[in-house]
């Protein structure tokens, strides 16, 4: 499980953990591993121009110490100096004995177009707000001259806690973050300045409460939560997932959701609606009833929504069953808030953006800028599972307070029509499997995330595709974590 914390548990972790280390420990920690991954990216650090930018905190400090350390490894190191009466003492000492040199922001054009490496100190967990204009200026100037850019702790300019960019902000190609991952750093728009992100361990973990603010599994995670089938299981045993999707207009939705149900680990699949011959002409051994949900026999959860049109009655009728249920697409829209608030059993939402900011009263465009907020508001809001689906996807648990799982397996070619769809039966089938919905949600978007690779190989694919390749995902997932 890949963990996040927020700056004000950073924050007191650290001051715990400097009370027992010597002085000026943590940053040497941070500055030797930043040296060392900006040297792994250099492949030889000897003769390299390596520039700077030092803001006016201690994340100035750590660039300065990494600097140094290159400088006494043969590489010529130019720190541009933001605010030169607050640069960090130590490190700048470190730097002019090792060999390094200072320079003003406005001298220092040439040095940044010559740079191999470009090294962003300019502010970390401690700053606020976008870039400030000389910061702004310095970056624009980088992105241009397009040498490679290391981000020390973060890229300078976002939020560390919500992943938002208020403004402009540093674009990275590696992030060397230390002692915890920060949200920003796992959470778009912020994510995508980040680059890839190298964790340095400074020995912060054992100061970290139990419970992060988010968390992103990983295989071995995934694995420990699919469900098996043990010699006692039959179909039942394994659960029944019913999916009412689909109308006359859109019976594709119903197929699809169906595809992503059949792969996700429950027993059978039953399905109510109005495109039956479409569903069983394409997967015939579909549990297939024209009766409305109430009647169709019993299932362990309920996916409802994919295509469903106009129909309110079929959500109505789904959400009033004492049965876990996935609400998705024009489900979300149908389904009654109140309905939704007063269910005992558990409820997975599953919007993406625009669909989030319909629920909320808001654009969409606010919705991408604050995602974990959004998909926070809506799980305490409808006091439901809440997966908010996009480049990065996160599921924040009802009521909105606890952990947010965010999931890494994504990929821009997911985003294609009918994508969503095989999501929900993917999901609601490991509900009706018996995972809880926090875990459903989670594990099934890894999955399709993972299952959209695999389908896509850097290719376009359609959402079919994506269903059709689960099951090598699913077995990439076990085998790797049984190798492992
Ligand atoms: N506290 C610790 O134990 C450790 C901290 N480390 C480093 O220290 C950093 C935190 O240091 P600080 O608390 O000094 O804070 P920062 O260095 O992140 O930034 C704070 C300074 O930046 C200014 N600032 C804030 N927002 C700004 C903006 N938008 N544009 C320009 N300037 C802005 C503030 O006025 C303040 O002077 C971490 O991110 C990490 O890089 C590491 O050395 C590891 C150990
Ligand atoms: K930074």
């Amino acid at each position: 499980m890949r963990t996040a914390y927020c700056v004000e548990t950073v924050r007191r972790a650290e001051r715990e953990l400097m009370a027992r280390v010597p002085e000026g420990a943590l940053m040497q920690r941070a500055a030797a591993g930043l040296a060392a991954a900006c040297a792994d990216l250099l492949g030889r650090v000897y003769g390299r121009r390596v520039v700077l930018l030092v803001g006016s905190g201690d994340n100035g400090g750590d660039a300065l110490y990494a600097g140094a350390r290159l400088s006494r490894r043969g590489a010529g190191v130019t720190a541009v100096l933001l605010a030169p009466d607050h640069t960090h003492a130590g490190g700048l000492t470190a730097l002019l004995r090792a060999g390094g040199r200072t320079v003003a922001p406005a001298g220092a054009e040439g040095a940044v177009r010559r740079a191999d490496l470009v090294l962003d100190g300019i502010v970390g967990i401690g700053g606020r707000g976008g870039l400030r204009p000389e910061a702004a200026a310095l970056a624009a100037l980088v992105a241009e001259a397009g040498p490679a850019v290391v981000a020390v702790d973060l890229p300078s300019g976002v939020d560390a806690d919500t992943g938002e960019v208020h403004g402009s902000a540093i674009r990275a190609d590696l992030t060397v973050t230390f002692g915890t991952h920060k949200p920003g750093l796992l959470v778009d728009p912020a994510r995508e300045h980040a680059g890839s992100v190298r964790l340095v361990d400074i020995g912060l973990g054992a100061e970290l409460p139990a419970e992060p603010e988010l968390e992103a599994l990983q295989h071995a995670d995934v694995a420990a939560l699919l469900p098996t089938p043990g010699g006692e299981s039959d179909k039942y045993r394994r659960g029944v997932v019913g999916v009412a999707a689909g109308s006359a207009r859109y019976p594709g939705a119903a197929v699809l959701a169906v595809a992503g149900a059949l792969r996700g680990g429950a027993g059978a699949v039953r399905y109510v609606g109005p495109a039956g011959d479409t569903v069983l002409a394409r997967f015939p051994e579909t549990l297939v009833s024209d009766r409305g949900p109430k009647q169709a026999g019993r299932v362990q959860a309920w996916v409802v929504g994919p295509g469903a049109g106009e129909d309110a009655g079929t959500v109505a009728e789904v959400l009033a069953a004492d049965v876990p249920v996935l609400v998705d697409a024009d489900g979300l829209r149908l389904a009654d808030a109140g309905a939704v608030r007063g269910r005992t059993a558990p409820t997975l939402m599953t919007p993406h953006a625009g669909e989030a900011a319909a629920l909320l009263g808001v654009t969409r465009e606010e919705v991408e800028r604050a995602r974990l907020a959004a998909a926070r508001e809506l799980a305490a809001r409808y006091r439901a599972t809440v997966l908010l689906k996009g480049s990065t996807t996160l599921v924040a648990d009802a009521g909105g307070a606890g952990v947010v799982r965010v999931n890494a397996t994504g990929t821009a070619w997911l985003a294609t029509a009918g994508s969503g769809d095989v999501l929900s039966g993917l999901a609601g089938s490991l509900l009706a499997a018996g995972l809880n919905a926090l875990d459903a949600g989670s594990a099934g978007a890894y999955l399709h995330g993972l299952a959209g690779r695999f389908a896509a190989h850097g290719a376009p694919v359609g959402a079919h595709d994506v269903a059709a390749a689960i099951p090598e995902a699913w077995r990439d997932v076990r085998d790797r974590d049984l190798r492992d």
